[in-house]
């Protein structure tokens, strides 16, 4: 089958024409007539936060109203691995539901709220070839004019307001092959239930109908619609996977949790478990994914926000200075102590929290005596036999590999379990790339304030440019590039590529220092799982899994060698 869109691109319209449904043919014409690129997917249109938070301030009608109707429709397709989204007449996604596990291998394609889907764009795909269509169609993997986008199947159904005009689509999409029952009558079940909910509300509105007959009406609508579930019920939880998140924790400094990745929003979950007891944290990361952010989060949400946050760097002082500093010590306890004696950060912190930043630096011998006190939760300072109770909570971070320390007999295994009780792992930005639509304005934003700059917006190539990039220093490196950018600004408006300080323009990476080599050994691994994923996902099959990576076939065979990866 997709060698009739090859031939269709190759100019053979005689071959395809009678092969091909009709909406389908026409949207061919139309992408081949625009150029738009067959062998790859660009991100030309996503709107940075504060653009997409206009957009569904706007359209909060349509979202509140569709929003347990997409529930409804995913518990119709019994919640298999299917991605519904929600998008306005413009293309741009507003609302995304679906399966966890499928909308991971989704995220590579950008089905995320923010992101544009109009057809000159994307080429042919279920919710900008509705939108030109207006009728609902389904749109099999093949079929997509994008070849990235082939292993969907989609159905998509235009929704229209009670004037007639075109408001939105709902789109459905499958894994490509699969089997998959009535997904078309569900799609146009759940465009037909969201027009009539917006026509109830209007209704309403109009007639200021009270809740309860708003609520008989659409218990109504839910019942007689659903006969295709065969007693499913309607569940009401949400799922808000991809919505922006903006975690406002803390007053003292300002800082906020931004980004709308899969993978942070299961952070913030975890975090907002971790909350709800005193257990230890032990959160691990690269530098600068945000740890010490979510240390704070957790604690500033808990019921001892109220109390102190106290912090130990373990690497930032002397390893003899590291036990009394936690513990403190009385007057004359050791050669060099300060006169008087020292408060410890374990009775700094109170009933509050203690975060231990750096954990794997921390010397083998206070590791003993920590796992005492996390143990037995009391104390004493150094030099005194008076036993002080442990009340604070105590969370952890490291950037370096705990287990491997273990196994290394440089950390203590069973600290390494007392510690990891709940465990968060921030995976690096380069993982997690759609936070950048987030946190790039993010940073904007708050160094204009801090440099009393005017506003300023980001261009569309240079977020492309931020989202190509490695950042092996995360979100610091990411937040130090813009400084730079608009500290070294000439009075624009809008940042561009031209603004990318010079090292920021290529993603080469020198080798020479370890941590270098660090860094290009980790892009080695994460170019190595793509291209193992992009192999599994084509059976093996060479030329298909170069074009699925946009990449020649010599090229491939070229990194298969490198990256030393065996096909079976
Ligand atoms: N999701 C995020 N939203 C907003 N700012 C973030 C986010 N993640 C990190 N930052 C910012 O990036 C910088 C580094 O974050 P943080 O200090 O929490 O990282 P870390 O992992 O603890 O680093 P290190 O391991 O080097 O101590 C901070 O300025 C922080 O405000």
């Amino acid at each position: 089958m997709a060698s009739l869109l090859a031939s269709f691109i190759h100019g053979n319209d005689a071959r395809v024409i009678n092969k091909v449904p009709s909406p389908i043919f026409q949207s061919w014409k139309r992408c081949r007539g625009l150029n738009v690129n067959h062998e790859q997917l660009f991100q030309d249109d996503i709107l940075p936060s504060n653009r997409l938070n206009e957009l569904l301030g706007k359209s909060e009608q349509l979202i509140r109203t569709a929003k347990p109707i997409l529930q409804h429709i995913f518990s119709l397709l019994r919640r298999g691995k299917y991605q519904i989204l929600l998008s306005n007449n413009e293309g741009y996604i507003l609302e995304t539901l679906g399966d966890p596990s499928f909308v991971n291998k989704t995220k590579k394609i950008f089905l995320t709220p923010g992101v544009n889907w109009r057809e000159n764009l994307k080429g042919t795909n279920g919710i900008g070839t509705v939108l030109i269509e207006q009728m609902p169609l389904a749109i099999p993997g093949w079929t997509h004019y994008s070849q990235p986008v082939s292993f969907l199947d989609c159905w998509a159904s235009p929704i229209s307001a009670s004037d007639g005009n075109l408001i939105g689509v709902l789109n459905i999409s499958g894994e490509a092959g699969a089997t998959h029952n009535h997904v078309m009558e569900i799609t146009t079940l759940g465009a037909a239930m969201i027009e009539q909910s917006l026509a109830i509300a209007e209704m309403q509105a109009k007639f200021n109908l009270s809740k309860r007959d708003l609520d008989a009406l659409g218990k109504t609508l839910l019942h007689s619609k659903a006969s295709i579930s065969k007693g499913d019920s309607i569940k009401t939880e949400q799922h808000n996977f991809f919505v922006p998140i903006s975690f406002n924790h803390t007053a003292e400094c300002e800082t906020q949790w931004h980004g709308r990745s899969p993978k942070t929003h299961s952070i913030l979950d975890i975090a907002m478990r971790a909350t709800r007891t005193d257990s230890t944290v032990l959160i691990q990361g690269e530098s600068g994914t945000g740890k010490e952010i979510i240390a704070r989060t957790i604690h500033n949400s808990s019921a001892r926000k109220e109390k102190p946050f106290v912090t130990l760097n373990c690497a930032a002082i002397p390893h003899n200075l590291v036990e009394s500093e936690l513990f403190g010590y009385t007057d004359g306890a050791f050669t060099g102590a300060k006169r008087g004696g020292q408060t410890g950060k374990f009775e700094l912190a109170g009933s509050g929290t203690i975060f231990l930043d750096e954990i794997g630096d921390m010397p083998f011998h206070v590791q003993a005596s920590l796992l005492r006190v996390l143990q037995q939760k009391e104390f004493y300072r150094i030099g005194d036999n008076k036993c002080h109770a442990m009340n604070a909570r105590v969370i952890a971070a490291t950037n370096q590999d705990l287990c491997q320390m273990v196994q290394q007999g440089k950390f203590r295994l069973d600290l390494y379990y007392r510690l990891k009780v709940i465990s968060i792992e921030i995976p690096p930005l380069r993982e997690r790339i759609e936070d950048i639509w987030d946190l790039a304005p993010y940073f904007v934003e708050k160094l204009c304030k801090k440099f009393s700059f005017p506003r300023m917006d980001i261009s569309p190539e240079l977020f492309h440019h931020l989202a190509n990039y490695q950042w092996p220093g995360n979100v610091r490196q990411l937040e130090n590039c813009i400084e730079n950018m608009i500290a070294l600004s000439t009075g624009t408006s809008t940042l561009t590529v031209a603004d990318l300080p010079i090292e920021y323009t290529t993603n080469c990476q020198s080798s020479g220092t370890s941590l270098e080599n660090q860094i290009s050994q980790q892009s080695a691994n994460l170019e190595k799982k793509l291209i193992i994923q992009a192999l599994e996902d084509v059976n093996g099959n060479i030329a298909a899994a170069a074009r699925k990576l946009g990449i020649g076939r010599t090229t491939l065979y070229r990194k298969l060698d490198k990256l030393h990866i065996v096909i079976p």
